[in-house]
């Protein structure tokens, strides 16, 4: 079997609950390494907790999650990132006042392996010139050298965005985490942020996993979907075979209007 056709990240029987309330029950999920692979679902399915389990921001209740062929349940979120497994989030954590150029350079030097006094301090040299060229390839490589100079604030949405993709690839991601990559952007920021997401998958081998609910760019984008129905997995397969499956269009239609 080779690398690609191995999953890179399964989830056992995961429960997770909040006192009385069930956001995740007996859920399964299986991630191919290399793929792009979507979670959706109405309002409330349990994707974002799913997200929050996998990233170890709250441990499991039940069952367990696998990265890598390893154990990682309940693991604290930055020995995950230092796995290289990454999850960006819907609203972008950014430094509005520092340039575009910084922001990417302060993710490298977070990812660095350099000690913590030396990394407070900046004494390290060669890492801060590493740094500094890795920014720069980032932004290179994402198109985005142009914005390089300027500052967050005056950043469009879209931009915005595929800073947040920027800081995420200075992690050194293997699997990155996509909370609702395309939330608030125009049709045209979107096709922008599906080339680049394509483009990082396909040039950088990262294997992405994203919840959306836009789904022209879902079904556009994704190699494999997984749909979750309150708490729990109710169909999976390519982007065809979920959008015919008739317990998905039933899910879908059953919820409010506005449900992905
Ligand atoms: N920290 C929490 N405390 C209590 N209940 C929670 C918590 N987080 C999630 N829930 C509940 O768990 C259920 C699943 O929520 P979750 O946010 O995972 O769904 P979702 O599929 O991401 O929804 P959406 O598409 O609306 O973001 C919901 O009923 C939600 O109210």
């Amino acid at each position: 079997m080779t690398i690609a056709e191995q999953s890179i990240l399964e989830v056992h029987t995961l429960a997770r609950t909040f006192g009385g309330i069930v956001a995740v029950n007996d859920f399964n999920l299986s991630v191919r390494a290399g793929s792009i692979h979507g979670l959706i679902g109405p309002n409330g399915a349990g994707k974002t907790t799913t997200f929050n389990v996998i990233s170890g921001f709250y441990a499991p209740s039940r069952g367990k999650v696998v990265y890598l062929g390893e154990d990682i349940s309940g693991r604290a979120t930055s020995a995950l990132a230092e796995l290289g497994l990454i999850r960006t989030f819907q609203g972008t954590t950014l430094f509005h006042e520092l340039s575009v150029h910084d922001n990417v350079r302060l993710g490298c030097h977070r990812s660095a392996k350099a000690g913590l006094v030396k990394r407070i301090l900046g004494t390290d040299r060669a890492s801060e010139e590493a740094a500094e060229q890795k920014a720069h390839g980032i932004l290179e490589f994402l198109g985005l050298e142009n914005l390089a100079d300027e500052l967050t604030a005056n950043l469009s949405h879209g931009h915005q965005r595929a800073l947040g993709l920027a800081i995420a690839l200075a992690a050194d991601p293997k699997l990155m985490l996509l909370d609702e990559p395309f939330t608030g952007m125009n049709p045209e920021e979107t096709r922008r942020m599906i080339e680049l997401v394509k483009l990082v998958r396909e040039e950088q081998g990262v294997t992405i996993m994203l919840i959306e609910h836009d789904m022209q760019a879902v079904m556009g984008l994704c190699d494999a979907i997984t749909v979750m129905n309150f708490g729990t997995l109710l169909a999976e397969g390519t982007p065809e075979q979920v959008r015919n499956n008739p317990a998905v269009i039933e899910a879908y239609l059953g919820s409010a209007s506005d449900a992905a």
